[in-house]
């Protein structure tokens, strides 16, 4: 089975120490939310345990394997990453850039197998970008060009996604719409960790949710038993009204 596994993870820079201890699991089944305030070390977390930065102690592997000695394409046929800062080379068609996400599997835009192809059409039809699939990206809103990203990951077929805020620059009827894709995903035998700074969407969507503070995980869990007023004071420093999946901030502290 996939997994995405961290033990003990530290990532340092500068003498800062941006993740403490971090233990993370991500199997297929899971929609598992990372949540905190900015700058509490989710990105960091997120690249280490991918093996595209530096982990300065502890361990992260993929499928057992140390996710810092995979090559570009072993990681990308493991878990499809969707980072926070998506630049674009140049302008091209959402066609081809979403087809940049077969890479795992050594196509080339221009050059898809049947497979590829057919990989590419179901990610642009999933993310509702059906009728944009000829227009050049630097023509989009950025709600669309998030979701051409989201599509671009999709195509990669691989079993775990990890998202970095995919829904940041989304209308709410596209944050929902795409948080349904990632849901759909997940029950068609997918795993994601996805980044939201929206507690509602993570507790409306959320099988765990993994709450990080100052560098460190200081909760991992369904919503029914992590997601409370305290937790929302403690990490957030609002004051919050919780009635089962439902949140209501009410003001800071
Ligand atoms: N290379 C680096 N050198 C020094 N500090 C860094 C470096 N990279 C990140 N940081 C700092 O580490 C902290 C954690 O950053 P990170 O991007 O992981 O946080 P985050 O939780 O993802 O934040 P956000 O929600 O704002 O995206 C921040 O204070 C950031 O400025």
């Amino acid at each position: 089975m996939a997994e995405l596994l961290t033990q003990d993870l530290c990532v340092t820079a500068d003498a800062a120490l941006l993740v403490r201890d971090a233990n993370l699991r991500l199997v297929p089944g899971e929609l598992v939310a990372l949540l905190g305030p900015n700058g509490a070390g989710k990105t960091s977390l997120l690249r280490a345990a991918l093996g595209l930065e530096k982990r300065s102690a502890g361990l992260a592997t993929l499928d057992g394997m140390d996710s810092e000695k995979l090559s570009p394409m072993q990681r990308a046929r493991r878990v499809a990453y969707l980072p926070q800062q998506r630049p674009l080379a140049w302008p091209n068609t959402v066609r081809d850039v979403v087809a940049l996400g077969r890479f795992a599997y050594g196509a080339a835009p221009g050059k898809l197998s049947l497979k590829d192809a057919e990989a590419v059409d179901t990610a642009i039809e999933r993310c509702g970008l059906t009728d944009l699939g000829n227009r050049n990206t630097d023509t989009l809103s950025g709600g669309e060009l998030a979701r051409v990203h989201c599509a671009r990951a999709f195509a990669a077929e691989a079993p775990l996604l990890v998202a970095d805020e995919p829904v940041a620059a989304l209308d709410p009827r596209h944050q929902f719409s795409t948080m349904d894709i990632v849901r759909q995903f997940v029950e068609g035998g997918g795993g994601a960790l996805v980044v939201l700074h929206d507690i509602t969407l993570a507790a409306r969507y959320a099988t765990r949710i993994v709450w990080m503070k100052q560098s460190r995980i200081v909760a991992d869990g369904p919503p029914e038993q992590t997601l409370t007023p305290e937790r929302l004071a403690d990490i957030y420093g609002v004051r919050a009204r919780v009635d089962g999946r439902t949140i209501e901030i009410e003001g800071t502290l």
